[in-house]
């Protein structure tokens, strides 16, 4: 089995009801996608847009909490996000873990919660550029995926996004021997760990545009995307979908 291509939007704190029209203009112009298509929007709009879209496109959040509910004010439990249409959660996506300091060990809470809840975890690991720049790339990435992703992982129910911190929102992306050298170790990494780890999903994320979608869906392991800025609007997100069809 091949691992399932997933063109994914992570909307990140942008969209308002009004935004919805978007996910009816992606759905009319993309009805049969060769791909699996996710949109994570503000948990205030998951509801409305699983329910508008029915089963033409996934739904997904952008976070949970680690445990099943209780006194933990602003947060949302996994359960709660299935409950209310969700079927993925995007989780560790860098911003989280640099604005809100989450570690490795609260990424694999959360990646078991989400799990437990009957989600699908859609775990983010990436290099910042001093890492980069001190040769550290693939030893942080192997340092995330060890820490982050836990051992119940399986293709049906997780997701890797590498999403390198200084490719998210610079329109700067690494080179596609860069991208594939990372991919090819998640890989290597996965498949060793699970019995299904060939079939785990792979997405790039950073800076992925309709002008560069098709170039970076043609990289060895690359399975998809987790796009930002270009989801928000079906004229930028078609595109990709389409290019990520027709890989
Ligand atoms: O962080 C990202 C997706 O999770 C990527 O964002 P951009 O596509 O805006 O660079």
């Amino acid at each position: 089995m091949a691992p399932q291509k997933l063109a994914a939007g992570n909307w990140k704190m942008n969209g308002t009801l009004a935004s919805l029209a978007e996910i009816d203009r992606l759905i009319a112009d993309h009805p049969t996608p060769g791909c699996d298509v996710l949109i994570c929007p503000p948990a205030t709009l998951i509801h409305a847009m699983a329910a508008r879209a029915g089963t033409a496109l996934a739904v997904g959040g952008q976070d949970c909490h680690a445990k099943a509910s209780g006194a933990h004010t602003g947060d949302i439990a996994a359960a709660e996000l299935k409950d209310a249409g969700a079927s993925h959660v995007i989780l560790g996506h860098s911003e989280r873990r640099t604005d809100h300091h989450e570690t490795d060990a609260e990424v694999l809470a959360k990646s078991q919660a989400a799990h437990e809840a009957g989600l699908i975890a859609v775990i983010c690991v990436g290099e910042t550029e001093a890492q980069r720049d001190a040769g550290q790339t693939l030893d942080v990435i192997a340092a995330q995926l060890a820490g982050s992703v836990p051992d119940g992982a399986r293709a049906a129910n997780t997701v890797i996004a590498y999403e390198p911190v200084w490719a998210i929102g610079t329109g700067r992306t690494p080179t596609n021997d860069q991208i594939a050298e990372v991919h090819a170790r998640m890989r290597a990494l996965l498949t060793a760990r699970f019995a299904d780890g060939a079939d785990m999903a792979l997405l790039y994320g950073g800076s992925v545009k309709p002008g560069n979608a098709a170039e970076i869906f043609a990289i060895p392991h690359v399975n998809g995307a987790l796009v930002g800025g270009a989801s928000l609007k079906a004229v930028d997100f078609g595109p990709i979908v389409a290019a990520l069809s027709a890989a």
